[in-house]
C-alpha cells in the first residue's frame, strides 16, 4: 500500500488541527492509503491527539544528540516522548537553509532510530545537476554518506529540488529511473534488506498528478508539502494512491 506523508513545513497554527482530525476521520471510516503527517514541532503532541492514532505524526528534523545545551533544537527523543512516529532528516530545505551535510543528515538518521522513531531520508539533485547530468550521481553520494547503518524503521524520499514548490515535475520516465537507481544503492548498500525500504517521490504532487507519479514502478508513495496542508487535498491525493 502507498504511503502518503504530508510536510507542513513552516505552515500550520493550533486551528490547523482540524485537518489532522479530518484526515483521522477519513482514515478511520475508509480503506485508504496509509498517510502521515509531520507539523511543526509546536503542533507535534497536540496534532498526536487530533489524530487519535489513525494518522502517524512526525517531526520535520531532529538533532544528532538526544539531550544537550543546543538552544532552539529538538531531539529524536523529545519528539518521541511527544508521541511523534517518525521524523523526516535530509529535507533539501534544511540542506539548503541550515547547510546540513550528509555526514549531519546521517547522524539525524541514527538519533531517530535510537529513539524508535522510522525515518525518511531525503535525496535529490538541483536543476543545475541535472542539467549537467549529474541527477543520479548526486543522489547516489547523497545515499552513499546520509543513510543510517540499517535498513530498518528508514524510508528514502527522492525529491528533486526543481520540483519543489514549483509545480513542475519530472516525466514519470524520469522518475523510474531515479527510483530504480535508488533502489539499487539501497539493495547494494542493505542487502535483501534493502529491497524492502519504501521510495517516495517528492516535489509538486498535487491531487490531479498524483496517480500518475505513484503509479511509476518503485514508487511506493508521496511526500507532499503544499498540498498537504488541507485534509481535502491531502486526502485526494491519498484517495488518488488506491
Ligand atoms: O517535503 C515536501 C516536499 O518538499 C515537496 O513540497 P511540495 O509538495 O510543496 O512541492
Amino acid at each position: 500500500m502507498a504511503l502518503i506523508v504530508g510536510n507542513w513545513k513552516m505552515h500550520g497554527l493550533k486551528a490547523s488541527l482540524a485537518e489532522v482530525a479530518a484526515v483521522a476521520r477519513a482514515v478511520a471510516t475508509a480503506e485508504l492509503a496509509d498517510v502521515w503527517i509531520a507539523p511543526p514541532f509546536t503542533l507535534v503532541a497536540a496534532a498526536v491527539d487530533a489524530a487519535g492514532g489513525a494518522v502517524p505524526i512526525g517531526g520535520q528534523d531532529c538533532h544528532h544528540a538526544a539531550k544537550g545545551a543546543h538552544t532552539g533544537c529538538v531531539s529524536a527523543e523529545q519528539l518521541a516522548d511527544a508521541g511523534a512516529r517518525f521524523v523526516i532528516v535530509g529535507h533539501s530545505e534544511r540542506r539548503a537553509d541550515q547547510r546540513e551535510s550528509d555526514a549531519d543528515v546521517r547522524a539525524k538518521a541514527e538519533a531517530a532510530r535510537a529513539a524508535g522513531l522510522q525515518v525518511i531520508v531525503c535525496v535529490g539533485e538541483t536543476e543545475a545537476e541535472r542539467d549537467a547530468g549529474q541527477a543520479q550521481a548526486v543522489v547516489a553520494g547523497q545515499l552513499a554518506g546520509s543513510l543510517p547503518d540499517a535498513a530498518d524503521g528508514l524510508i528514502v524520499a527522492y525529491e528533486p529540488v526543481w520540483a519543489i514548490g514549483t509545480g513542475r515535475t519530472p516525466t514519470p520516465e524520469d522518475v523510474a529511473a531515479m527510483h530504480a537507481h535508488v533502489r539499487a544503492a539501497l539493495v547494494d548498500r542493505f542487502g535483501a534488506a534493502g529491497a524492502g525500504v519504501a521510495i517516495l517521490y517528492g516535489g509538486s504532487v498535487k491531487p490531479d498528478n498524483a496517480a500518475l507519479l505513484l503509479g511509476v514502478p518503485e514508487v511506493g508513495g508521496a511526500l507532499v508539502g503544499g498540498a498537504s496542508l488541507t485534509a481535502a487535498s491531502l486526502l485526494a491525493i491519498v484517495k488518488a494512491a488506491g
